[in-house]
């Protein structure tokens, strides 16, 4: 598969990976954990305190709901009491009158105005006195607190008012009460009559509305007094004398106590406290459920702006952090941030080829100062390397240079006579003719030739013909002048080179010249040696125009010429 064009670069696996900075990667990091760790924390928190505040609601609640219980035992055991007071007085047992009782029915009304009605009815149920003689003489004969009252003391429940209702002042609430009856005895106790109160059920709403503390109150604490049968007999607006089922009545009729989240039939969920009053068994005393209900939401309320403000010091403090950790991860990548950028601007200069930058000097903490000054020596030492590596280049260039100027020397010298080669010699021939031209003095071009060189090899042996090539240019050197070339072409082969010759002749009178000077006796290692030479002469005129190869081949005949003709000899070429 081929890659596409634009994606060559990323994946490149020599080209290494763009990676986030170090600051942000701490910065990221803290921001990361300290989020993490308050959102768990406002977790638990909020676990935990929902747990707590409402098991504190709870029991709040069901405080007030022993306090409301508490009360209402008291209000009924206090009537109780209050109507055997009076029925033990010797007033009211020994009545001669009705103005004599009415007169301590009265007395007892002031004491608590709640006492809607207070009377004494014979045995035939007919009021014989009542405080401010309200219903003196009406037949109570069917009323229950008559007839449960003839057999001792007992509370009769909540009802409303049947006769007293339109004696008695128009009220707010319609009127409704509770009764408390006795039966009254004569000193030699004889049973004459029932004494009986009722109880204007008024006190019991101030009795809640007096308990509930104003805190309760303010967050939707309600009080509900709910009758056995479950009609609710005090309670919200709308509530009263209607009846109700929430899941703590039952809890509460059992005589258990306690508090629970419910809910009503409202659809509301509600923290409700509960108990009940009374005793069983006791007809002196009435069995009323307590329920002191408050909605979840409320009860909790102050827990949700306890939560809001955990989670405001909580993005606070986290923002703090977070704060804090770029500034401490700007701190600790600001130093590595120089570092690096010195190290990119330092490839940069060398790919440029300029001069490159130092290694900052970081001082802002330990690690850093360690890097920064570890790193200045590791780049002195590979300046000094690379200075050491350049001397050494330049060193070898020198003597490379020097070595090759030294083989092209030994390339244009032979090396057994030391004398210019061939090579030198077709170098040199060309500037010689050109003199010659310009000078416009003829030059020639002498080959020799030593005659029988070969015997000398078969019978002294190659080194004793080395020597003696050696001693035969040298002669050849010593006959010439310096301006003049001396060169061996090939084993016994030399060619001179004589310039500035002041005519044609003068090449052949020198051919002449060096002759008895090669005859004379060669003395090498083993033996002492003569030899005579065979010399061919081409000369070279300014005006000729012959070129190098003619003049060299013309000489090279004239040798051949002497040779043919009998060696040890100067022949003179013709052109
Ligand atoms: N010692 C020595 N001998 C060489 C060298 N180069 C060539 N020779 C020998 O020189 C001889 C030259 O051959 P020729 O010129 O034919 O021998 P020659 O005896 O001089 O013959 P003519 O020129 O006809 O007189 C050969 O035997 C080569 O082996 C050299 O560098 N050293």
């Amino acid at each position: 598969m081929t890659k596409p064009p634009g994606k060559a670069a990323s994946d490149d696996p020599a080209q290494p990976r763009k990676r986030l900075r170090l600051a942000t990667l701490v910065t990221l990091g803290v921001c990361v954990t300290v989020a993490v760790s308050t959102g768990l924390q406002l977790l638990l928190v909020d676990h935990f305190t929902i747990y707590y505040a409402s098991r504190e609601a709870e029991l709040r609640l069901q405080q007030q709901s022993w306090q409301m219980r508490d009360a209402l035992n008291r209000v009924v055991s206090k009537a109780a009491g209050d109507v055997q007071l009076v029925a033990s007085l010797a007033q009211v047992r020994e009545a001669r009158d009705p103005a004599t009782a009415r007169a301590v029915l009265d007395s007892l009304q002031s004491t608590f105005p709640d006492y809607a009605w207070i009377g004494v009815a014979d045995m035939d149920g007919k009021v014989y006195a009542a405080a401010r003689g309200l219903l003196e003489k009406a037949d109570v004969s069917a009323r229950p607190w008559f007839q449960k009252g003839q057999a001792g003391l007992h509370a009769i429940d909540y009802h409303p008012a049947v006769l007293l209702g339109k004696l008695l002042p128009q009220a707010p609430d319609p009127w409704r009460f509770i009764d408390v009856a006795v039966p009254v005895r004569r000193s030699s106790g004889e049973k004459w009559g029932v004494l009986g109160v009722h109880m204007s059920w008024t006190w019991a709403r101030h009795l809640a509305g007096n308990l509930l503390t104003p805190a309760l109150r303010a967050y939707g604490a309600e009080i509900v007094v709910v009758r056995n049968d479950g009609t609710v007999l005090l309670g919200p607006p709308g509530m009263e004398e209607k009846k109700i089922n929430a899941p703590s009545l039952p809890l509460a009729q059992s005589g258990e106590t306690g508090a629970l989240r419910e809910t009503w039939s409202d659809g509301k969920t509600y923290l409700t406290g509960y108990s009940r009053t009374g005793q069983d068994g006791d007809p002196a005393s009435l069995q009323w459920s307590v329920l002191v209900r408050q909605p979840e939401d409320a009860a909790l309320a102050a827990l949700h702006t306890l939560e809001q403000r955990i989670l405001w010091l909580s993005i606070a403090v986290g923002a703090a952090m977070a704060g804090i950790a770029a500034w401490v991860a700007h701190r600790l990548a600001t130093p590595i941030d120089h570092l690096s950028s010195a190290i990119e601007a330092r490839t940069q200069a060398a790919l440029l080829g300029m001069p490159s930058p130092s290694i900052p000097t970081i001082d802002s903490f330990r690690e850093a100062q360690v890097l920064s000054a570890a790193m200045s020596d590791m780049v002195r030492n590979e300046a000094q390397h690379m200075q050491q590596l350049q001397t050494m280049n330049e060193q070898l260039e020198s003597t490379v240079r020097k070595r090759t100027a030294e083989l092209q020397d030994l390339v244009m010298r032979d090396v057994l006579t030391g004398l210019p080669n061939r090579r030198a010699l077709m170098e040199t021939l060309p500037e010689a003719m050109y003199r010659a031209a310009r000078t416009q003095q003829p030059c020639a071009v002498m080959f020799l030739d030593l005659d029988g060189f070969k015997g000398v090899n078969d019978t002294y042996g190659h080194e004793e013909g080395d020597e003696l090539l050696r001693q035969f240019g040298a002669r050849l050197v010593d006959a010439v002048r310096r301006t003049d070339t001396v060169a061996r072409l090939a084993g016994d082969e030399f060619v001179i080179i004589l310039e500035h010759l002041h005519a044609p002749a003068a090449a052949e009178e020198m051919g002449h010249k060096i002759m008895p000077r090669l005859r004379q006796p060669f003395a090498l290692k083993t033996a002492t040696v003569s030899l005579s030479a065979s010399i061919g002469i081409a000369v070279f005129l300014p005006d000729d125009g012959a070129s190098l190869d003619t003049v060299l081949a013309r000489a090279d005949r004239a040798m051949y010429q002497a040779k043919r003709s009998g060696k040890n000899a100067v022949v003179m070429a013709t052109t």
